[in-house]
């Protein structure tokens, strides 16, 4: 056996042979190095039987599997020499201490998240391997909606390298408004303001899938899947992530990450949300019980097209681990930004009107792959690009409306129909036919009276009411919002989707797994 230190594709690796083969592991994916106390079978296996007293330690280290899992794995590297052994301990655990890796975490569980396995996955899946890692944790479990939103603004941030949630969507939402709200409200600047330049939240965020879609789980790491997840924030990744602003007038309403919803998506949770005890099942129960139901709605749209990006929400390729289209978009928003000020950038670019019916207005700043779409709402689009990809589904019959949503499971293109339209937006606003008829001072009693449903068409499933905005899991209060996406303004314990080049299955597959 032969361990070396060496230098391939801009990372450090540890290389070792066993058995006549090589092996590689980047040292940024070693968890952790431990000195081994070999017992007495151990010492008599094999060669090590000759040696008076053998040494050893062991390297824990990722191990990639099929579907971006990924597993602690390790491997014990016996040596006659103790010196020359606790000289390898020793080296390994500097190169590890010169990688961004957390020691100090601050974990806040959502026990009723999902199927209300939150504090069980984290105690038998995930505790562990902090502890192996040598990562102290502060653990709260929350006992309320808004406990770990309010407890960020109270506690020592400085103290952690990092905050992880235990939960869904809905958690994460919870503590990236905590992190996000306390930042401002230290910087004294004013959240209500649209406008305000907001303070960027440099401490990352950790994402423990224990909900019920998991959605910017799957999206940023390519699976929900807790272990695979504990391994991201163990080895230090950092993704960055685009965050939208929501506000109604002068009133801030909620960040988000995922998904804003108008029409269906916003249907299904307002439904939803009186049938938790169901657990995830409540969003098929609801999505069937929406679908059926059918409700347009009539409202206008503006936006303002994101120019500062190359990609299109039509691409064939999706945002990857390193993506070029996001490192050049931000790097394009900083240039314009240190140029024209955020006032150019604001006021002076074009705006785009679509009045209409639809039946979905959704604006997605990631994907939105998850298990139930493992493709996403909008397949093509960027983690970390300063764009959100606006998607607006018409009018049109339920069974088209059907084919439109099979293909969120299917390998066939989502936008491919006369009733769907896409752009990829930096800004957009929108206001429900509703609302704009309050506002020009229609008062009509029968309107009022009936309430939702359209008078001259009983039965033509025209709801000439709101419907809710469902931002991220959550519902808004207004249906009148203005939203304004900040290129990566959060940051994460992850590195997005990797890529499943050919070289990569067969370093992954054939040089670690054959030989361990
Ligand atoms: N102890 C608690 N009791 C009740 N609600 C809580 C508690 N802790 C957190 N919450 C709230 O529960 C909501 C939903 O939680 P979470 O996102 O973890 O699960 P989910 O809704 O099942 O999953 P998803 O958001 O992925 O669909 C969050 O918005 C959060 O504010
Ligand atoms: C005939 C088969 C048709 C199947 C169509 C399936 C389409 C599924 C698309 C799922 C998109 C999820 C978008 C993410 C939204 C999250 O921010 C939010 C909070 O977790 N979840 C929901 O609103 C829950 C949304 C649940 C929708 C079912
Ligand atoms: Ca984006």
């Amino acid at each position: 056996m032969f361990l070396d230190f060496g230098f391939k594709q801009k990372c450090f690796y540890t290389q070792y042979f066993l058995r006549n083969q090589n092996c590689f592991v980047p040292t940024s994916e070693i968890i952790a190095v431990e000195e081994t106390e070999l017992n007495k079978k151990q010492r008599n296996i094999g060669k090590w039987q000759k040696m008076a007293k053998p040494h050893a330690f062991t390297v824990y280290y990722v191990k990639k599997a099929r579907n971006h899992r990924w597993r602690c794995s390790d491997v014990t590297f016996w040596c006659v020499d103790e010196h020359l052994c606790n000289q390898w301990i020793q080296a390994l655990k500097e190169l590890l201490e010169m990688q961004s890796k957390p020691k100090q975490l601050l974990v806040y569980i959502n026990p009723y998240g999902g199927k209300r396995q939150g504090k069980s996955i984290y105690e038998q899946k995930v505790a562990p391997l902090f502890s192996l890692a040598s990562i102290s944790t502060d653990v709260v479990i929350t006992e309320h909606a808004n406990h770990a939103k309010d407890n960020l603004f109270e506690v020592n941030i400085n103290k952690y390298d990092g905050v992880v949630c235990v939960g869904g969507d809905g958690m994460f939402s919870e503590v990236m408004h905590g992190l996000i709200g306390r930042m401002q409200k230290d910087s004294g600047i004013d959240q209500n303001n649209p406008k305000a330049p907001l303070v960027q939240c440099n401490i990352r965020i950790g994402i423990i899938p224990a909900g019920s879609t998991d959605c910017i789980c799957y999206s940023t790491v390519g699976i929900s899947d807790p272990v695979t997840s504990a391994l991201h924030i163990i080895v230090g990744d950092c993704q960055p992530l685009d965050v939208s602003s929501v506000h109604h007038n002068n009133t801030f309403l909620k960040y988000s990450v995922s998904l804003l919803g108008y029409g269906f998506y916003g249907d299904i949770l307002k439904d939803s949300e009186k049938k938790r005890w169901m657990g995830p099942m409540r969003y098929d129960y609801s999505g069937l019980k929406t679908f059926l139901s059918h409700h347009y709605y009539e409202g206008t749209i503006s936006f303002q097209p994101a120019k500062h990006t190359v990609g299109s929400p039509q691409d064939k390729d999706s945002c990857r681990t390193g993506c070029y289209i996001c490192k050049k978009s931000e790097q394009q928003l900083s240039q314009q930004y240190k140029e024209c000020g955020l006032k150019h950038e604001e006021d002076e670019e074009e705006w785009k009107v679509i009045k209409g019916k639809f039946l979905a207005i959704n604006a997605v700043n990631m994907s939105c792959a998850c298990p139930r779409s493992p493709k996403g709402l909008s397949p093509a689009a960027h983690l970390a690009d300063g764009s959100a990809d606006l998607i607006l589904v018409r009018k049109c019959s339920r069974f088209d409306f059907l084919r439109y949503l099979v293909r969120h499971t299917n390998q066939d293109d989502q936008f491919d129909f006369s009733f769907v339209d896409v752009y990829r937006v930096k800004s957009f606003q929108f206001t429900s036919k509703l609302s704009e008829d309050n506002e020009s001072n229609v008062t009509d009693i029968g309107k009022k009276r009936f309430g939702q449903f359209c008078r001259d068409h009983p039965a033509c499933c025209c709801n000439i009411a709101s419907s809710t905005w469902n931002c991220d899991g959550e519902t808004l209060d207004s249906s009148a919002i203005q939203v304004r996406v900040h290129c990566q303004f959060v940051k994460l314990f992850a590195r997005g989707i990797e890529e499943n080049s050919k070289d990569e299955a067969a370093y992954s597959q054939s040089s670690i797994e054959q030989l361990l």
